[in-house]
């Protein structure tokens, strides 16, 4: 783009800089008289001087046509015509030579018309060489300051524009107020950011544009009086759009920086005369400031508050419910069976799942209220003033009534339940803190009793929770320092007077609690979620064990694999056993698993599928407490196991009468459905005799051996049970 007056600001003066030169000058003389062009040139001769010289008029006009001049010494009379012509030709052509007219002439009307005409001096023949010498020097000084006039104004000129289009093309609004505050000149910028005429503006107040908000606080800015001369000021402020303009903007507002500078004035006393003001766009910026702030405070999938912004609204609330003294609640929600949707359907089903919560609870809450998410599936909840501790029941019994409705997912329905525990300020803890951490226990606490429900805190369930919380995060670190073991129990085929099958039991070699027994770990590492890595740490460790056994010839022991609900929540449950076989070489049929009677009551994850292709596959499949539950033979026909074990407590029973009905029903229904049949926890001899008496023949119990490790299995597979009944 060019930019006007960008040339005279280049313009550079030529010769050798420090060094003062005169400048060069050009002189033509017009006069018929040769003698005298030659004299002429010779009294006026300098270094820097060059003449040209001629006769008449219209040799003066062609030399003149040719190039510019300094001087011309114009003879009056001449032989085509007066110096009158070829002065006003000058005229006509808008030259800015300097003219001195010789004449021998008396007559003063020569002189006046000469003058009149534009000539500079006059010097009459017979003339003193000094006063020739002192007429020229005086017109080639005026020439020169006349010269230096002009380039000056040119200069001035070009950077008049060049500043005018600077501040015209600018992209930020750039104004004028007079004294009383009101625009003495504004920017055609106002056009485009405002949708504002500049003319509709002049002499109207600044505040015209304010936004009404934002006009006390600039009122007083403005007030020049009070205006130190000199002081500047930056603020933000909103300026008005005309809404009557159409705009590809939809915002009523635009903000802008403004920086106001006031001015002086030039004369007599330093007085502040007006405000010179420049105002930048900033909304994008605004904007942007504002999404960082919303991502900082809020979470991005739910846009709920986040964990800062709850913080900070709990420890706002408590400062004022302390100042008042009053109360308030804040609750801890997890929604129940989250990783379950997770796991299943795939992180898209979860998030909807989420937001779909996050709606729900929301809608349960009065304003006021705060919901928030932490992260995952846990939500909390403030509750800035409360009366009593049943106000916040009312709303937690709100909350799980707004999940009565099942959720649509893009995979069908899903009926979300949550546990909600409730911390009550000041009864409770008055810091964010402690209200927060004593919800979340009461939470737990309703996880581990059921979920779908609500419970307040109970200081008591504190130091549970420590411990608790304490096993957990040492849990997390049991796999990966190698803590966990697995120990082996044998099942002894009395006909066969021989071990035929091991179970592998979990241990945790805990460094500082010895061996946990797995009732104590993994009903924890159902809940945090850590069954998932265990099972297959199991599954591999038991199947690379059977390998190795096999390899040392004992390919007819079967080994029994124990499996959380949990596992079977997974799609590709089977898959993974399948895989983990093969991988370590092993035949289907060698390997049986575990599962509760409860899995059997409770299909949800599809169980009986899997237990079907799990069949399918050679994998046998063994319920372990069978008879505890409510066992229907349907169940049977619905999941085609290979195993029933009766469970230890219809063993013990066996110590008070040596038949138990149970039991022979349990064997009678393994003969219908050509099953299995092991009965656990045979603890004395007279079981093992009262359970062959009934006709169950596989038995496994402390009567034979306590669990043992990898190596001591390996030994009872080698001999015969000691233990051998009558
Ligand atoms: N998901 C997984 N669960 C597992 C795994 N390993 C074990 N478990 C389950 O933990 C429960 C407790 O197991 P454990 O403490 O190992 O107890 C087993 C035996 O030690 C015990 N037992 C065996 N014989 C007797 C006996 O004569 N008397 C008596 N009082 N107890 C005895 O019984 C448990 C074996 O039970 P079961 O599995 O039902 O056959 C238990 O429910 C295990 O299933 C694992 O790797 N994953």
């Amino acid at each position: 783009m060019a930019i006007p007056g960008e040339q005279p600001f280049n313009a550079t003066s030529s010769g050798a800089p420090g060094q003062q030169q005169e400048p060069a000058v050009r002189i033509l003389i017009v006069d018929d008289d040769a003698s005298l062009r030659a004299t002429f040139t010779q009294v006026l001769a300098k270094p820097c001087r060059n003449f040209d010289a001629c006769g008449t008029v219209a040799d003066g006009i062609a030399f003149l046509s040719e190039r510019a001049y300094d001087l011309i010494l114009l003879d009056y009379r001449l032989p085509d015509g007066t110096g009158l012509v070829l002065l006003d030709w000058l005229v006509e052509q808008l030259r800015e030579e300097a003219v001195i007219i010789i004449s021998g002439e008396n007559d003063v009307d020569a002189v006046i018309g000469a003058l009149r005409r534009g000539a500079d001096d006059y010097v009459r023949k017979p003339y003193h060489i000094a006063q020739l010498q002192r007429a020229v020097e005086s017109a080639l000084h005026k020439a020169a300051l006349e010269k230096a006039n002009r380039a000056m104004e040119q200069r001035l000129k070009a950077s008049e524009k060049l500043h005018r289009y600077l501040v015209e093309s600018s992209p930020d609004l750039i104004f004028t107020l007079d004294a009383e505050g009101r625009f003495s000149y504004i920017n055609p910028r106002v056009r485009q950011l405002l949708g504002f005429e500049r003319g509709a503006l002049m002499r109207r107040p600044f505040t015209t544009l304010v936004m009404p908000e934002d006009v006390d606080r600039i009122c007083g800015l403005l007030s020049l009086p009070s205006t130190m001369p000199g002081e500047s000021f930056s603020v933000e402020l909103r300026l008005r759009r005309n809404r009557g303009e159409p705009s590809p903007v939809e915002a009523d507002s635009v903000t802008v920086s403004l920086t106001g500078i006031p001015m002086i004035s030039q004369q007599g006393e330093r007085r502040v005369v007006g405000l010179y003001g420049v105002a930048r766009d900033i909304s994008e910026r605004k904007r942007a400031e504002e999404i960082i702030s919303f991502q900082a405070y809020h979470d991005q999938l739910t846009h709920l508050p986040n964990r800062v912004l709850f913080k900070d609204r709990l420890e706002l609330a408590i400062a004022q419910a302390q100042r008042r003294t009053g109360a308030l609640a804040v609750m801890f929600v997890d929604v129940d069976r989250f990783k379950l949707v997770n796991d299943t359907y795939g992180h898209a089903e979860g998030d909807l799942l989420l937001r779909a919560i996050a709606s729900r609870l929301s809608s349960g809450l009065r304003r006021g209220d705060t919901l928030a998410r932490l992260g995952g599936d846990e939500f909390t909840v403030l509750l800035p003033d409360i009366n009593q501790p049943e106000d916040a029941e009312t709303i937690a019994r709100k909350i799980v009534a707004t999940l009565g409705e099942p959720i649509k997912l893009s995979q069908g329905d899903f009926r979300a339940t949550v546990s909600i525990g409730i911390a009550l300020y000041p009864r409770d803890g008055n810091t964010a803190e402690d209200l927060t951490r004593h919800a979340d226990i009461a939470m737990y606490q309703v996880k581990r009793s059921g979920k779908n429900a609500f419970r307040f805190f109970d200081p008591k369930l504190n130091t549970h929770h420590r411990e608790r919380i304490a096993l957990e995060n040492d849990l997390h670190q049991a796999l990966e320092r190698g803590e966990l073991e697995l120990f082996y129990q044998p099942q002894i085929s009395l006909s066969q007077q021989r071990v035929i099958g091991l179970e592998a039991l979990l241990r945790w070699n805990h460094p500082q609690l010895g061996l946990v027994p797995p009732s104590s770990f993994i009903p924890v590492a159902e809940e945090v979620g850590l069954i998932g890595d265990i099972s297959r740490w199991v599954l591999d460790t038991a199947c690379a064990q059977l390998a190795r056994w096999r390899r040392s010839g004992h390919t007819d022991v079967k080994l029994s694999i124990n499996l959380s609900p949990h596992d079977f929540d997974h799609r590709d449950v089977v898959r993974s056993i399948v895989g983990c076989l093969s991988q370590h070489g092993l035949p289907a049929g060698q390997v049986e698993l575990e599962i509760t009677e409860s899995m059997m009551m409770n299909d949800s994850a599809g169980v009986a599928t899997k237990v079907r292709q799990l069949r399918e596959a050679g994998i046998g499949v063994a319920i372990d407490d069978f008879g505890t539950g409510y066992s229907a033979l349907a169940y049977l026909q619905k999941f085609p196991v290979s195993t029933l074990k009766i469970d230890r407590s219809f063993i013990r029973e066996l110590d008070v009468a040596l038949t138990n009905p149970i039991i022979s029903a349990i064997t009678g229904i393994a003969r219908g459905f050509n099953l299995q049949i092991i009965a656990e926890g045979v603890e004395r001899q007279e079981q093992a005799d009262a359970l062959r008496a009934l006709g169950c023949d596989v038995m496994q119990g402390y009567l034979f051996a306590r669990p043992g490790t990898a190596h001591e299995a390996e030994a009872w597979l080698r001999q015969v049970p000691s233990h051998s009944t009558h």
